[in-house]
């Protein structure tokens, strides 16, 4: 049975809604802990680094933790795959220029591309909210095995410029952001907690529950739900004159 939504954007989650944790943890992840070191020395008086470092002192309570001290609590968060933010921000880094390198080609899964070209094609405005940052969103939807995917989507949120992906307050933001009604935007992500937070703010919602995905078993909390993309229809019907 297929869900069907009439709205004029749709919201990506990526990890484990358009794409597999397996490949985020088991590709990804590995890629960043091998660099996060070099990062942190060799690269230390770029702003972007600088700014995540200090974040991460302010965040683990030590003003004065150097390199080595940072690069241990970026692989731990790492292995509890905690979205900090500025885990996130060094992750971007070196993922953009793997991606720009070829040494990574992000994974859709094979019911996702087809449908945002169909929901695209209709008129309805594709945007991503996702933990990753934005830098590493734009490599991952510009480096896909289907190709250049950035062409079909429209604003990258994360949670810096939108904020943590449980509060109902980032998804207004985003609301604003778009310029689109709360209740003409469909949120799609495979976490309860982010499909409540987007349903207090008026947003309709679905979850995307796929077999093997850390919350498959935990369900979609009472949103409505789909096992794929393929059953997931959206189109911008009452948004007519
Ligand atoms: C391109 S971002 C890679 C995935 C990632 O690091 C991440 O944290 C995704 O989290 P999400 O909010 O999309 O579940
Ligand atoms: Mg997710």
């Amino acid at each position: 049975m297929s869900l069907r939504f009439d709205a004029d954007s749709v919201v990506l989650d990526i990890e484990g809604t358009t794409s597999a944790t397996e490949f985020v943890v088991g590709v990804l992840y590995p890629y960043a802990r091998r660099r996060f070191g070099s990062l942190l020395t060799e690269r230390a008086g770029e702003p972007a680094v600088r700014r995540a470092a200090e974040q991460v002192r302010a965040l683990v309570g030590e003003p004065a933790a150097e390199a080595p001290r940072i690069e241990q609590v970026l692989n731990a968060w790492l292995d509890e795959d905690r979205k900090a933010t500025p885990l996130k921000t060094l992750q971007g880094i070196v993922w953009s220029e793997g991606f720009a390198r070829g040494e990574l080609v992000a994974h859709f899964y094979e019911d996702v591309v087809p449908a945002l070209r169909r929901w695209h094609a209709r008129g309805v405005r594709l945007h991503v909210y996702s933990s990753g940052s934005v830098a590493a969103q734009r490599a991952w939807f510009g480096h896909s095995a289907q190709g250049d995917l950035l062409p079909l989507v429209e604003g990258l949120y994360d949670t810096e410029n939108a904020g943590p992906k449980q509060s109902p307050g980032s998804y207004r933001a985003i609301s604003r952001a778009i310029g689109a009604p709360p209740g003409r935007t469909l949120f799609l992500s495979d976490r309860p907690a982010e499909l409540d937070a987007a349903r207090a703010a008026g947003w309709l919602t679905a979850g995307v529950r796929r077999p093997g995905e850390p919350y498959y078993a935990q369900g979609t909390g009472g949103h409505p739900e789909a096992g794929s993309f393929a059953g997931i229809e959206v189109a911008r019907r009452g948004s007519g004159p």
